[in-house]
């Protein structure tokens, strides 16, 4: 009887590859689960989530991007914060989504879980995690695991993991991870409420690998990083496809906010969401239009130590890093300004991410494309945009790396600015390295 059994939960593990390829170049400066998103880095909206769960105990990142000080003062920081142990365990190769957990098991099963969340870091959602538990409890029997889902439209529905659902019971009764015809538009979202048997489950993957291994050796087949190969495990085709239809697996369907944060310019898509939910999670996030004050529209988060003219505009969708400065009649909308960057007198920053210790000149315009998804469809996503389509730079949102200058009354439009460039002139659809 599940019910009377109280759920202690231990362990929460982020994954994240921690490399961030499609996030350059702003990846180039900080891995991309620290980078802003609200105001605040990507992951500490999902530790935020975890630290509300009752009876949570500790947190662990798991990654193979080697720890600096960043990572460092970030763990400091969210450990204070949340009054809660946040770890980061770094794997010795990129393991996969499974083989990852799989390798961290003994840390993730000391404090003696009853169950733990997976999340991959590169989403942003309202993480429905107490609600996932109380699915949990009515579906299934105490060891059975629960995938986040949502529903997609059929054509990006193949871009993510799909499953398909006993409509009465939620089981999963088939899973296919980004099939290239269309399987249903129920979607993985990437956030997973296991047990300890999980494990039992990689661990059939492992050890099938490892007999794989063996064979090959003996048949003489060179075997390079054999052992890397070994416990390299995906949670989604290796695990999830064999687990459909056993009666293990369920569904728990969310209609909230979620987006994956593959790109840039999903990050800014991201920040909208999050900022949206600030007015019921963190109303003190929002800036407030005051008597003689900078004039915001819409939903605008401002670091206390920015330096805004009075005269600048900002909003909607707006979050200005720590120690921005902004001048007089500045208009920022739909972008993200990072810690150190300078708007100088009357310039014009719209859907576009200005790097950190950037400086955009007087009366200069630095604009993009957004790439949202389609406003009229419910179910549309924002695409994981590729760079190129038919050999030209898809307009999408600008970026400047960091420590860019802009020069005066130019225009950037639709462009990627690499760190540390002087540009000394206007600059359309470009990458400029
Ligand atoms: N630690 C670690 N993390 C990894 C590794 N490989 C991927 N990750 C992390 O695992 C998460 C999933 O990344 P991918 O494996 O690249 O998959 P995806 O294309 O993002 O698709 C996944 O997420 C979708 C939802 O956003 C799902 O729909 C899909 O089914 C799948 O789970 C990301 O946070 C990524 O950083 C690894 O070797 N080690």
């Amino acid at each position: 009887n599940f019910s009377s059994c109280g759920v202690i939960l231990d362990n929460l593990t982020v994954l994240s590859d921690f490399a961030g390829t499609r996030f350059r170049p702003l990846s180039f400066e900080v891995p991309k689960p620290l980078f802003p998103v609200a105001g605040v880095p990507m992951l500490q909206h999902h530790i935020e989530a975890c630290a509300k769960v009752p009876n949570m105990k500790e947190i662990l990142l798991i990654g193979f991007y080697q720890p600096n000080e960043e990572l460092n003062r970030f763990l400091a920081n969210v450990q204070q914060d949340f009054k809660i142990s946040v770890r980061y365990l770094q794997e010795y190769a990129a393991l996969g989504t499974g083989g990852g957990i799989y390798h961290f098991r003994d840390q993730i099963l000391s404090g003696g879980p009853e169950a733990f969340f997976i999340m991959n870091a590169d989403v942003c959602s309202e993480f429905p995690l107490s609600e996932m538990l109380d699915f949990q409890k009515k579906h299934g029997d105490t060891h059975s695991f629960v995938i986040l889902g949502t529903t997609a439209n059929r054509k990006q529905s193949m871009n993510y993991g799909c499953i398909v659902e006993n409509q009465q019971s939620n089981e999963v009764l088939h899973y296919v991870e980004k099939p290239s015809t269309f399987v249903s538009d129920i979607i993985n979202c990437g956030i997973y409420l296991f047990t300890p048997e999980i494990f039992r489950h990689i661990g059939a993957v492992f050890q099938k690998n490892q007999q794989d291994m063996l064979l090959y050796h003996y048949e003489g087949e060179e075997q390079t990083n054999g052992w890397q190969r070994v416990e390299v495990i995906r949670l989604e085709q290796d695990i999830f496809t064999s687990l459909a239809g056993q009666g293990k697996l369920f569904v728990y369907k969310t209609d909230r906010f979620w987006s994956q944060i593959k790109s840039a310019g999903s990050a800014i898509y991201a920040s909208r969401l999050y900022l949206n939910q600030y007015h019921k999670t963190h109303p003190e996030r929002l800036a407030r239009n005051e008597e003689g004050g900078v004039k915001i529209i819409g939903n605008v988060y401002i670091h206390p130590t920015a330096n805004i003219d009075p005269s600048a505009v900002l909003g909607p969708n707006v979050s200005i890093g720590t120690g921005v400065t902004i001048g007089a009649g500045v208009r920022v909308r739909e972008s993200i300004i990072l810690h150190g960057a300078t708007l100088q007198d009357h310039s014009c920053v719209l859907n576009s991410i200005v790097g950190w210790d950037s400086t955009i000149g007087r009366w200069a315009r630095v604009e993009g494309t957004p790439s949202d998804p389609n406003p009229n469809d419910p179910y549309a996503k924002i695409d994981s945009e590729t760079l190129f389509t038919d050999g030209k730079l898809t307009p999408s949102i600008t970026i400047l790396g960091c420590n860019v200058n802009i020069p005066s009354e130019v225009i950037i439009l639709n462009s990627i600015v690499l760190p540390h460039k002087d540009l000394n002139r206007s600059f359309k659809n470009q990458i400029i390295l």
